[in-house]
């Protein structure tokens, strides 16, 4: 039976609006907040958790058309009644025992108003920085359809270690425990569930056979193509989606380095890697792109991977608060960085070898602006073509020279990239 089909309690609305708050306050990531709520509140249930997650996301998905409808200045369980009642379609009923006679006369209201359409960032439930950026590259239509697709929940995606199994034998066994999956329609490692169970405790997860990896993430691995033997960079590990996946592709054979400037970030990947059964990789923390341990690699690497920090709005699938945690400001911060980064990456690469920048941003200045620039400013780069090295390895997926998912149009998150080679030994 879903939530809203038995009464909710007091408590769990209560709960909800308290995070809602909190994530509203946009100085944390949602997820972060809704995480630490949970660890402080140890007797909400995995269920009352989930609904409050559902709600919290829901309504930042939705929150300018919220607004629109009960008031800019609307208290959290202001806003998350009105979500229940409208944006979930809860009846009058369930909100008896809930809210006050008050309140339910307020949500019988809310539940008839009517909204005249709004402007396209209203429409677009987006700020009018970013719907202006968006039409650089796209028409209104495009625009709703990409911002409709972001606002939908993501699939979870999970990407088997070729290492530990193969992806037959998992889907074999999900078959067998009755959890419901099929494979991915791009990435031949890539498994894609129907809901969302919860696998951390799953003993094929525990011996290393699958990660969790966003199909988009996992076609980036592919860009990159390590071949084994090879002295490979992933500059801009984190805590190591496309490392393990990377390693893994080398047969965990020759050197995998994993760059960032996070050590927490690294600290996650340690054990991951073990779990994994990879033994070629050496996690590097630098200080800055510029950093020595880097220069050490100049001209030696076969393939450098930049998954560059960015404002990451191709990710609103999971991570929706981020179209309203970003700005102008911090995307102009992001450039700057890029740009340095991909500087500092593209010394590492030898004659021949190849250099992919990535990036799970939709904006044009983070993705092409980047790349442009930089082949503009580096004669001795020349691009290859996305969809031909795809095409190589089995993927028909053709986006054109550089890479370009949306969830609209491919059913992962938004992701860009472009391989660029070195042919020259010199600049
Ligand atoms: C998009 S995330 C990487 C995600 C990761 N590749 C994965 O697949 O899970 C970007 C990473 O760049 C790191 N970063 C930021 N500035 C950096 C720099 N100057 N040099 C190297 N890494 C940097 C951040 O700490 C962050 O972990």
């Amino acid at each position: 039976m879903a939530r809203h089909e038995e009464a909710a309690s007091r408590g769990l609305l209560i709960h909800a609006a308290q995070v809602l708050g909190a994530v509203l306050t946009f100085e944390h990531p949602a997820d972060v907040v809704l995480s630490r709520h949970f660890r402080e509140n140890r007797e909400i249930g995995h269920r009352d958790r989930g609904f409050i997650a559902e709600a919290v996301y829901g309504i930042v998905r939705r929150l300018r058309w919220l607004r629109r409808l009960v008031g800019e200045d609307a208290r959290p369980r202001t806003l998350l009644l009105a979500w229940l009642a409208r944006g979930e379609g809860w009846p009058m009923r369930n909100f008896e025992g809930l809210a006050s006679a008050t309140e339910r006369d307020w949500i019988s209201g809310i539940k008839a108003k009517e909204l005249d359409d709004g402007s396209l960032a209203e429409r677009a439930d987006m700020p009018d920085w970013l719907a202006e950026r968006l039409l650089a590259t796209h028409d209104e239509a495009a625009l709703l359809e990409l911002a409709h697709s972001l606002n939908r929940p993501a699939s979870l995606d999970l990407r088997v270690n070729v290492l530990k199994s193969d992806r037959d034998k998992v889907l074999a066994a999900f078959k067998e425990n009755g959890i419901q999956a099929g494979p991915c329609p791009y990435s031949p490692q890539g498994i894609r569930l129907a809901g969302k169970p919860a696998l951390q405790k799953h003993p094929l997860f525990l011996d290393g056979s699958f990660e969790v990896q966003d199909e988009g993430s996992q076609l980036l691995g592919f860009l990159v193509q390590p071949k084994r033997g090879e002295l490979v960079v992933d500059f801009c590990a984190g805590a190591g989606g496309k490392t393990l996946q990377l390693g893994a592709l080398m047969r965990s054979t020759g050197r995998l380095y994993a760059f960032d400037v996070s050590e927490k970030r690294l600290a996650k990947l340690k054990p991951r890697f073990a779990r994994a059964g990879l033994s070629n990789v050496h996690p590097v923390l630098i200080a800055h792109e510029r950093d020595a341990k880097v220069k050490r690699l100049a001209g030696k690497a076969d393939r450098v991977l930049v998954d560059a920090p960015c404002s990451g709005l191709g990710t609103l699938r999971r991570n929706p608060d981020l179209k309203w945690r970003q700005t102008p400001e911090s995307v102009a911060e992001m450039l700057a960085k890029q740009g340095a980064i991909l500087e500092s990456a593209a010394r590492l690469v030898k004659p021949g070898g190849r250099l992919v920048y990535a990036t799970c941003s939709l904006l044009a200045e983070e993705n092409d602006g980047i790349v442009d620039a930089f082949l503009a400013a580096h004669p001795a780069f020349r691009q290859v073509s996305a969809a031909d090295v795809l095409a190589k390895q089995g993927i028909a997926l053709d986006t054109g020279e550089r890479l370009r998912l949306t969830p609209r149009a491919h059913d992962t998150d938004g992701f860009f990239a472009a391989v660029l080679e070195r042919v020259d030994a010199v600049e």
